[in-house]
């Protein structure tokens, strides 16, 4: 559904894309995680057609992004980090707007009632999107950005201002728009709000792909995110921290680290007793 090879973006100063390249499969909810800075909204934005990379190409439903860009937005919502709503038009009205900006031909209210329907909105239509809180204003953005019925929706740091309970329900919409087919890309710096619906994740890292693998549920995505990405606190240094580790057969230590297979790194010294969070 998603094939990118090679991409690589420059800023006037800064490369911000090198390399890059990754296949994504049908109805996935893929992750895209990395630190401050690490390329994620740049990457976000090539896949949306918004930048025009200087190397590379993508691939969506098989088009050709940089030859057909017009046919690939078809295929795509994008859902901008700094979204922007007319805040005096009602729900319906933005809606309607939308579907007209999208193309769609003939009563646009059915289209804007059913995007309505499935943001949880139905009963929002007569209300100014200025008047909506920040949890119903993103649903209102994806909704927007749904509307043309995308094969592919990419959002960035959907979650971002979000309370606890808005997030919660942004994960039951991610998971109900992949119920419907949807491929999605979901971009965050914080694990946490990524694993209750994420299959997959791909972790960017100073514009490279640092790694890209399936997570092994959905629901189970956060314990998968932490036996992949552990963070060890060192009571004191010591020795042989392979071996250690190495002798807990619940964590992940590649065979050709484990004790007897290699020496232990120089660069990293165990204590005899840790600790491990994530
Ligand atoms: N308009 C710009 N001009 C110059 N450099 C930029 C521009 N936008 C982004 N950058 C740089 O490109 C790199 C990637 O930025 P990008 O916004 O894609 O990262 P990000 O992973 O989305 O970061 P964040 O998590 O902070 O949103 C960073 O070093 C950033 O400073």
């Amino acid at each position: 559904m998603i094939e990118v090879e090679g991409l690589c973006f420059e800023y006037p100063a800064k490369r911000a894309l090198d390399q890059v390249g990754f296949r994504i499969e049908p109805g996935t909810v893929t992750a895209l995680v990395g630190p401050n800075g690490a390329g994620k909204t740049t990457l976000l934005r090539c896949l949306a057609t918004l930048e025009v990379p200087y190397a590379g190409a993508i691939r969506l439903g098989g088009i050709d992004a940089a030859a057909e860009p017009r046919t690939a937005r078809r295929l795509l919502g994008f859902l901008d980090e700094f979204f922007g709503l007319y805040d005096d038009l009602t729900v319906l009205q933005c809606l309607r707007y939308w579907a007209g900006a999208h193309g769609i031909e003939g009563d646009t209210v059915p289209v804007a009632k059913d995007a309505a329907a499935k943001l949880g909105l139905a009963d929002r239509l007569g209300e100014r999107a200025g008047s909506l809180s920040r949890g119903l204003r993103q649903r209102l953005a994806i909704a927007q950005a749904i509307i043309h019925r995308p094969r592919i929706l990419l959002m960035d740091e959907p979650a971002s201002g979000l309370d606890p309970e808005a997030r919660a329900s942004l994960a039951e919409l991610i998971l109900s728009l992949q119920a419907q087919g949807m491929t999605i890309i979901v971009s965050s710096h914080i694990l946490a709000e990524l694993e209750d619906y994420s299959s997959h994740m791909l972790i960017v890292d100073q514009g490279r792909i640092v790694d890209h693998a399936p997570l092994r549920g959905a629901h189970r995505a956060g314990q998968a995110a932490a036996s992949r990405h552990l963070r060890l606190v060192l009571a004191a240094g010591a020795d042989r921290l392979l071996d250690a580790l190495g002798e807990c057969p619940a964590l992940p230590i590649p065979r050709s680290a484990r004790p007897g297979r290699s020496s232990t790194s120089p660069a990293i010294s165990s204590p005899s007793r840790c600790c491990c969070g994530n």
